[in-house]
């Protein structure tokens, strides 16, 4: 059997699925750019769909990659219209592709109220109402980012290997336990303050939250149960042009 190779290329992450003669998707792998060149693939690819936000240099470590299958790219940009979502941006291509693409998946799904949320290397929360219009969204850096931003800035913040990824509700009470758990609280304020402009500035009530991104598992337990964890949204996305052809 023939599959479609989708590529979610992030700045931090390369994330993958297989899409069979039938659309359905099989994630395949998640890998950071330095283990992107041991990943095999045991099927032949009909043909590649590729949506990447990355720079030049690790757009080259993806193509260099994909040159092994020999199989056509579709490499997808972000436009006015398409698939029923309407991007709110003046200049439609400015928009991240993966929030585009996170924006189809998400409408095509569920046409309903939906605010997107993709915590990774920076974080992106997106508005898409009930009949396909983005209404527009924030980026904010993401959890590591804030980190380095701070240790970048101020020689006597540091971080150490031992502390974890930081714990929300919690308090620090070592530098690199402060710095960990305040930026990792800081991400989970923005969450909560877009949750707030959606029913104070929208009035919208009845919504669907949708979570993505290498950071959702530092969400405290009443965010995840507020929304719906979606790894794979970027992907979904890039199926629907996959299909297409
Ligand atoms: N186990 C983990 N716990 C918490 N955060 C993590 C974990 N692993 C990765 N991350 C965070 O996820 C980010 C990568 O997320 P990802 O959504 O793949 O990013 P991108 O789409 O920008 O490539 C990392 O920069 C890091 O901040
Ligand atoms: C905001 C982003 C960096 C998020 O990328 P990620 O954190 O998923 O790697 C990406 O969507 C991007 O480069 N956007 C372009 C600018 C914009 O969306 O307006
Ligand atoms: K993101």
């Amino acid at each position: 059997m023939e599959f479609k190779l989708l590529v979610d290329a992030g700045n931090t992450r390369v994330k993958t699925a297989l899409m069979d003669a039938e659309g359905h998707l099989e994630p395949l792998f998640n890998v950071s750019y330095s283990d992107l060149p041991k990943q095999q693939i045991e099927h032949s690819l009909k043909g590649i769909w590729l949506a990447e936000v990355s720079g030049t240099e690790r757009a080259q470590q993806v193509e260099a990659w994909l040159s092994q299958f020999a199989a056509p790219i579709t490499t997808i940009q972000s436009e006015q219209t398409a698939f029923g979502v309407e991007n709110a941006y003046e200049t439609p291509q400015h928009l991240g592709v993966d929030r585009w693409l996170a924006l189809i998946g998400a409408y095509n799904e569920v046409p309903k109220a939906t605010l997107i949320i993709d915590a990774g290397t920076a974080i992106t929360v997106d508005w898409l109402n009930a009949e396909g219009k983005h209404l527009g969204g924030w980026i904010v850096p993401g959890v590591d980012l804030m980190k380095q931003a701070v240790t970048a800035r101020a020689p006597k913040v540091f971080s150490d290997a031992d502390t974890d990824w930081g714990k929300a509700q919690q308090v620090g009470r070592s530098t690199p336990e402060c710095l960990a758990n305040g930026c990792v609280n800081a991400f989970v304020g923005v969450i909560r303050q877009a949750l707030a402009v959606s029913e104070t500035e929208l009035d919208w009530f009845d919504f669907r939250v949708l979570f993505s991104g290498g950071s959702t598992p530092l969400l405290p337990a009443d965010l995840k149960r507020r929304g719906e964890l979606r790894t794979e949204l970027v992907l979904q996305g890039l199926s629907y042009y996959a299909k297409t052809n």
